[in-house]
């Protein structure tokens, strides 16, 4: 490792050690107790490659998303969990103590009931979960994901009521996530987990009150709004004695320099040292991308948002960024090739029910991103009298269609209307 960069990975270690003790101290620590098998599972894939910076500590199986076919919490179980949340989070109300610091990217709504650390609960219910643990979860990790030494770093008791917003995607500060919804699904419509990935349905996946979901922490991953009701989940943040985890730490303190103190150097050197130890993690090319940009070194930029998208296909934010650059430097035919990928990667997904809301946001706006390109290359060709107008009769019709399906959701759009005109208009010149 450079000099620069390995006093930054001895913090991440560091860390890991304290997370590790401390969490051995609550909630102990797995013990390599047998119990579960391939049948007590329903699992999905989201494509080896896609679940993070620690897949490869996985034993292949990191790709794995996995739901047990029974509960893992009875139904007494699942509401002394949500009583014991709402008492705590009233109390922290009434003490007007601030919301955990660790998660404040995200979005907090105001339909939110609100969030329950685990460590904070009381005593009796701790050595429950723990119980609970060792007889239960922690084999379940280990048989899923062939990992031992496992600990509950810390863990969440979410609670949300009705309309509320979907949190935005993200990975857990941890290697393995269990997420068990303390809810019966019949007291709200939507919810469940999005998981980035899942393209045969692309919808949250939804499980029964008690049951498990679990998943490398590196999965995309996001829990999805309700439209009625309240929905009250648990989740539990695991990691492992000698997995320290350093590239996600690293991602992370690039993050918190970069907005928390503006300090754009030191986020560099986050993500230079995560890169050191995950040169194929996509939100560490990502970070470097940011940073690049905000020092104004574009080429560089383009080379690290070059590597997030082809380093990630799940998502098209990097390329769709990448044409957003492209355009901005006044080179629209280059900027419609990134936006003509990021479109056939999407394939329509965002226009079948129930799609996840961000991807269809993303879509829309590559569509029109896209129409305005070929726009203006079709504008310029149209200015030279004599060009053989070829580009423009080949392209000019998928634009079209892109604006029409633009149009869909909101078909009174002026904007996309007159460009949808115009592009008509330059069709007929061509032909
Ligand atoms: O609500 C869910 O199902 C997911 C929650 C989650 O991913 C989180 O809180 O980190
Ligand atoms: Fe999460």
């Amino acid at each position: 490792f450079s000099t620069l960069s390995s006093p930054l990975i001895q913090l991440a270690h560091k860390s890991h050690d304290k997370e590790y003790e401390a969490g051995v101290n609550i909630f102990g620590t797995s013990s390599g107790v047998a119990g579960w098998s391939d049948g007590n599972f329903t699992s999905s894939s989201v494509g080896v490659g896609n679940a993070g910076p620690d897949e490869y500590y996985l034993n292949g199986r990191g790709h794995n998303v996995c739901s047990t076919r029974d509960p893992v919490l009875s139904k007494s179980e699942c509401e002394s969990f949500i009583m014991e949340a709402q008492k705590a989070i009233s109390t922290r109300k009434a003490v007007k103590v601030e919301v955990d610091p660790s998660r404040k990217d995200w979005e907090v709504t105001n339909s939110d009931l609100g969030e329950a650390r685990l460590s904070g609960l009381p005593p009796d219910i701790l050595n429950h979960l723990r119980g609970i643990l060792d007889d239960k979860l922690y084999p379940m990790l280990e048989s899923r994901f062939a990992v031992h030494n496992l600990t509950v770093y810390d863990g969440l008791i979410l609670g949300s009521i009705a309309p509320s917003q979907s949190q935005p995607v993200h990975r857990d500060a941890s290697l393995l996530t269990i997420n068990i919804p303390l809810s019966d699904s019949a007291g709200y419509t939507g919810g469940g987990t999005y998981i980035e990935g899942f393209h045969e349905h692309d919808n949250p996946v939804v499980i029964e009150r008690g049951h498990a979901l679990c998943h490398a922490s590196g999965v995309m991953h996001a829990g999805n709004a309700i439209q009625t009701g309240e929905r009250w989940v648990l989740v539990l943040f695991c990691i492992a004695q000698d997995e320290p985890q350093i590239a996600r730490r690293c991602h992370a303190g690039g993050l918190a320099a970069f907005h928390d103190d503006g300090d754009v150097d030191r986020a560099f050197q986050y993500f230079e040292a995560g890169l050191s130890v995950a040169p194929s993690d996509h939100l560490l090319h990502m970070g470097a991308s940011r940073v690049h940009l905000a020092r104004g070194e574009i080429s560089a930029s383009f080379k690290s948002l070059n590597a997030a998208a082809n380093l990630y296909p799940l998502c098209q934010q990097a390329n769709v960024a990448l044409g957003d650059a492209l355009m901005a430097k006044k080179r629209p035919r280059a900027a419609l090739r990134r936006f003509d990928s990021a479109l056939e990667a999407i394939g329509d997904r965002d226009l079948l029910d129930g799609a996840w809301m961000p991807l269809k946001a993303l879509a829309w706006r590559t569509r029109v991103s896209a129409a305005t390109c070929t726009l203006l290359c079709a504008e310029a060709e149209v200015e030279k009298i004599t060009e053989d107008r070829g580009w423009s009769r080949s392209r000019l019709p998928e634009a079209i269609g892109r604006l029409s399906t633009a149009l869909g959701p909101c078909p009174d759009n002026g904007y996309i209307q007159s460009m949808r005109a115009r592009a008509l208009e330059l069709l007929r010149i061509a032909e």
